[in-house]
């Protein structure tokens, strides 16, 4: 059964004039991975915040694993990791004395918590460099340390703040596997803001899109896109050898058509067939095809995702009202 370990409810933080985050609600399970994505000052930060109790809201209510984060937010700590987007480290001991540092003020017994660094730096890939300055550690070296460092005080959830910034690809893909393969095998909750949605997609179980304080639509990247692109029309694109004007007739007559037309295929043998849907209607298009006799090499119905989610909503390129609308009608 799904156990419900973040529940925000109604949240609103204003700074002066300005909405920061604005009628939040949001429900993230235990062993979800889930990501926060949004452009610059969409709220993420101020979310996070609130969720760990070191920000007050205006109004509405946080709980974490059942305790109001704002009324005690020290028990929060206890069982919640945060790692935020710049880690800061005694740069002039070593990793391994940064774990045990932080293990000793969590009060993680000493003997056990040589064994949580041992397995934690063995588990970021530092067994090798545990006994280097951390000043000497390399950013992504850093971003590791700083997962090991938020893990070795046994978190049920742990809350990262863009935690692949200033990572080259590799290194953040790496990082990003590691954070999966963390929570499946441990169960944990992971709670992951960024800007990144390509690399967020790759781990999350779902994710929450933030623009101006608002939650302005949330799922996995499939349900999302069908949310959000409910009012568009679905093109649908084939090859084949030729298409008589009696069959691009019948095609355009099928119900759910909204527009069809042909082209010379680019690679010069046939046809490229275009039609645009009102819905999914690309199995009738291939059997009308067929049984007009004509060749059918390659259908394929276009399918939105995260590019064109990022598209439209981060990137301004169009207003959100679809988006609202989607909202209220998915
Ligand atoms: N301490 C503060 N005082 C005043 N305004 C603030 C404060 N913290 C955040 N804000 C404002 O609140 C809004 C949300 O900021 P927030 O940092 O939560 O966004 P974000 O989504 O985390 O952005 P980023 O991806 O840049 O970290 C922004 O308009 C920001 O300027």
């Amino acid at each position: 059964m799904k156990e419900p370990v973040i529940d925000i409810q109604d949240l609103t933080k204003t700074y002066g004039e300005s909405r920061a985050v604005d009628r939040l609600s949001l429900t993230i399970h235990r062993g979800e991975i889930f990501g926060l994505l949004g452009p610059n000052g969409a709220g993420k930060s101020t979310t996070i915040l609130m969720l760990l109790g070191l920000s007050e809201p205006d109004s509405g209510s946080v709980k974490v694993l059942g305790i109001d984060s704002t009324r005690q937010p020290i028990q929060v700590k206890r069982r919640v990791g945060y790692l935020p987007d710049d880690v800061g480290f005694y740069e002039d001991r070593t990793g391994w004395e940064n774990l045990m540092l932080t293990a000793r003020l969590n009060r993680v017994p000493d003997k056990e918590a040589a064994e949580r660094a041992e397995r934690l730096l063995r588990e970021v890939g530092l067994l090798d460099a545990a006994h280097k300055k951390a000043g000497a550690y390399s950013r992504g070296m850093r971003q590791r340390l700083g997962l090991a460092d938020v893990l070795i005080k046994g978190p049920e959830i742990i809350i990262l703040d863009e935690p692949t910034l200033g990572i080259d690809p590799k290194g953040m893909s790496e990082l990003l596997e590691l954070i999966q393969r963390l929570s499946r095998e441990q169960g944990l909750t992971v709670l992951l803001s960024s800007h990144h949605l390509h690399q967020v997609q790759q781990i999350c179980d779902r994710v929450g899109l933030f623009v101006s304080g608002r939650l302005l639509a949330e799922g996995d990247v499939p349900t999302l896109s069908r949310k959000l692109f409910a009012d568009d029309l679905i093109p649908v694109s084939a090859e084949l050898d030729a298409c008589s004007p009696e069959l691009l007739e019948r095609i355009r007559s099928i119900e759910g058509v909204a527009q069809a037309g042909i082209t010379d295929a680019d690679n010069g043998q046939g046809v490229t067939l275009q039609a645009a849907c009102t819905e999914d209607r690309s199995a009738e298009i291939a059997r009308t095809v067929v049984q007009a006799g004509a060749q059918l090499y390659r259908l394929e119905r276009k399918q939105y995702g995260l590019d064109e989610i990022y598209q439209r909503y981060f990137a301004g390129g169009e207003d959100h009202g679809q988006l609202r609308h989607a909202e209220h009608t998915g």
